[in-house]
């Protein structure tokens, strides 16, 4: 076995996919199998045996010892293969080797495109890191920003999401990544795709070039501009189940129904009803079809357990249902957007029901990846249209998913609609929740951009009405305006009068809003100035000081600009002294501490005793973690 804590060096040309790694030393980690036949910490090796991981999953065993090495990885492996530990050891014992201590600022990033995840990652982070001396922190939006902030600067490792990570580069004074050593993005493709990239973007800008670089996913980006990105130094491209006959867990049993739009909350019905010592989860397209569905079930009482997760939730009542689900044991149903549909690890979850149709491969394989986790079983249930089937079974067969058609069982069928129709005949904001959701699931239909898979016009807009509980269905202005541009206003769907439903505040649809964008130049209001020769004023030019000779006044646009130049130039210099000053203050702070400790120490006769343990209460957001060295000198 390698000794502990030898740093692998030197690097297998043109190594493949974890093939072969030979080292400097001569030693191979190729072979490995377990953890503790890795150069790696006994303080990691404790936790990761006390967690009872003691053998390698594959991706572990073929990217660890690239990772380990240093070197930038782009991994890719199924769902619920154990990602998570091939980034955070290599991420731990980077910091471990380079002697990181709780005084040396940020050492390691670890973005997650969702909270829940975040939290998950956090969560595992403290099991594995447990024996570290490194503080750690999960910044995940939600709530108010000013107590991360007075934390977050002492913090070694962040866990969080790219929005609130953002707003703390922007916002917190002295917020300083210029010593990262680490960053990791976890569902990589996620992260890097349209929805998340100006943030991305601007984060990468404040983080230095010469630091190690992980990206782990199930479905995993290859995109040369994505790397250029991220600055990526010859990563190593690890796919390790790209030869498998199937990209989905060789355990879980997949299986669609085609059904018609307005049969599907009877399905549903049916489902929940006669698998009631199940735990399933069940995808809808947007948060207001799962609010929808939740407080309609809620009332009907199935009798399983229900929760809902979605992005409009807030974010007390978002973990409370995560945590909820995760601890189930038996049956229980979680009703939720695709912000459940990577990631998380719901312990024994036995079904997958997707009840709208995923927008792509990718989503379907994220999705019923939340069952068949590790070494489990699972089934996944995927709900088709007539006018879905053929465009998106081919996209499953093109990506080798296997997937087999079953019946339903008209003996077992359980009709809701007349259950639905009395409820909402008493309950009107029952009744607006399934008029918003109707819309809601329509407009995302239509904003979906494979047309070979979705096409809002063939769907029965009436009959899905009538089959949530409504009289009709509401009229939809957005089908009418856009038709001309691909979205057919003819079959079932009519479109008339009222104005669309708002737009989902949810994290995965969010890149298909159409975006608000300032025009500086763009006159706000109707009403248009005219200059004595007849042309038409910019704005505000009516207001301006104009001087004998004709031209602008200092102060007009011809001056603005250099005005505005010295103006930004200005609190740009004093922004400066001001940084400059607080990092003079706070490595003061800082250097005083360490005497005092030292002094401390001193008077203890050198006996180091610091809580092993120390947290936020539970029910803060802000989860601040430090782990500490029990003793000096464990590691050999
Ligand atoms: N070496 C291991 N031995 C035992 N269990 C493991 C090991 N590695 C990971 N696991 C467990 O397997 C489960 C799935 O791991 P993880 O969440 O990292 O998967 P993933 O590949 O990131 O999945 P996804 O693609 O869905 O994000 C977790 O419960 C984790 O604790």
């Amino acid at each position: 076995m390698p000794g502990a804590g030898a740093a692998p060096a030197g690097r297998a040309a043109g190594a493949a996919a974890g093939a072969t790694e030979a080292h400097a030393n001569g030693v191979s980690y190729a072979d490995t199998r377990r953890f503790d036949e890795l150069p790696v910490s006994r303080y990691t090796l404790d936790a990761l045996r006390e967690a009872k991981f003691v053998a390698l999953t594959a991706i572990q065993r073929a990217a660890l010892p690239h990772a380990l090495a240093g070197r930038d990885v782009l991994g890719a492996a199924k769902t619920g293969s154990g990602k998570t530990l091939a980034f955070l050891v290599p991420l731990l014992e980077k910091l471990f080797r380079l002697r990181w201590g709780r005084y040396d600022g940020l050492g390691a990033l670890v973005i997650s495109p969702t909270r829940e995840l975040a939290v998950q990652i956090f969560n595992e982070l403290r099991r594995v890191g447990a024996r570290h001396d490194l503080s750690a922190g999960l910044l995940i939006g939600g709530k108010g920003v000013r107590e991360e902030q007075e934390r977050v600067n002492a913090l070694n490792i962040l866990v969080c999401t790219p929005g609130r990570l953002l707003q703390h580069m922007d916002e917190t004074p002295g917020f300083e990544a210029g010593g990262l050593q680490v960053l990791v993005l976890d569902e990589a493709d996620r992260i890097l795709d349209m929805g998340f990239a100006a943030t991305v973007n601007a984060i990468v800008e404040n983080l230095p070039r010469a630091r190690q670089t992980l990206l782990f996913s199930a479905t995993q980006t290859r995109s040369v501009a994505d790397l250029a990105r991220l600055s990526l130094r010859a990563p190593e491209f690890i796919a390790v189940h790209a030869e498998a006959a199937a990209p989905t867990p060789v355990k879980l049993q997949q299986v669609y129904v085609v059904c018609e739009l307005h049969e599907k909350m009877d399905v549903l019905w049916a489902f929940i009803k006669s698998h009631l010592n199940a735990k399933t989860v069940v995808f809808l397209s947007t948060c207001k079809q799962v609010k929808f569905v939740y407080e309609a079930l809620r009332r009907l009482r199935p009798g399983a357990p229900l929760r809902c997760l979605h992005g409009s939730m807030k974010q007390l009542k978002r973990m409370a249902a995560f945590y909820d689900f995760s601890q189930a044991r038996g049956g229980a149903v979680l009703l939720a957007t695709d912000i459940a549909a990577r990631g998380l690890d719901f312990p024994t979850v036995d079904w997958v029901v997707q009840a709208d149709c995923p927008e792509d491969v990718a989503a379907y394989i994220h999705r019923a990846g939340r069952t068949a986790r590790y070494v489990s079983g699972g089934r996944a249930l995927l709900l088709l249209l007539p006018s879905e089937r053929e465009g998106m079974l081919a996209a499953l067969a093109a990506a080798r998913v296997p997937i087999r058609q079953i019946r339903l069982n008209p003996s077992k069928a359980q009709p809701v609609t007349p259950a639905l129709q009395a409820l909402l005949s008493k309950n009107a904001e029952l009744k607006e929740l399934a008029q918003r959701a109707l819309v809601a699931y329509l407009r995302s239909v239509f904003l979906q951009p494979d047309r070979k898979v979705f096409d809002v016009a063939a769907l029965p807009a009436a009959q899905y009405a009538l089959s949530l509980g409504l009289p009709s269905a509401p009229q939809l202005r957005f089908l009418d305006h856009d038709a001309g541009e691909g979205g057919s206003n003819g079959g079932d769907v009519h479109g008339t009068g009222a104005a669309p439903a708002p737009a989902e505040e949810d994290d995965v649809r969010r890149r298909k809003k159409r975006r608000l964008r300032i025009q500086p130049g763009r006159a706000s209001g109707s009403r248009v100035v005219f200059d004595e020769g007849g042309a038409p004023l910019p704005p505000l030019a009516q207001l301006a000081v104009v001087r004998d000779d004709g031209a602008p006044d200092a102060g007009e646009p011809a001056n603005a600009a250099e005005r505005f130049g010295a103006a930004a130039a200005e609190l740009r210099a004093r922004d400066a002294a001001d940084a400059a000053a607080y990092r003079a203050r706070r490595r003061q702070r800082v250097a005083d501490m360490k005497a005092r400790a030292k002094a401390r120490a001193a008077e203890e006769g050198g006996a180091r005793s610091y809580p092993r343990f120390w947290r936020l209460p539970k029910e803060r957001t802000v989860l601040c973690h430090h782990f500490h060295v029990a003793e000096p000198g464990l590691v050999k």
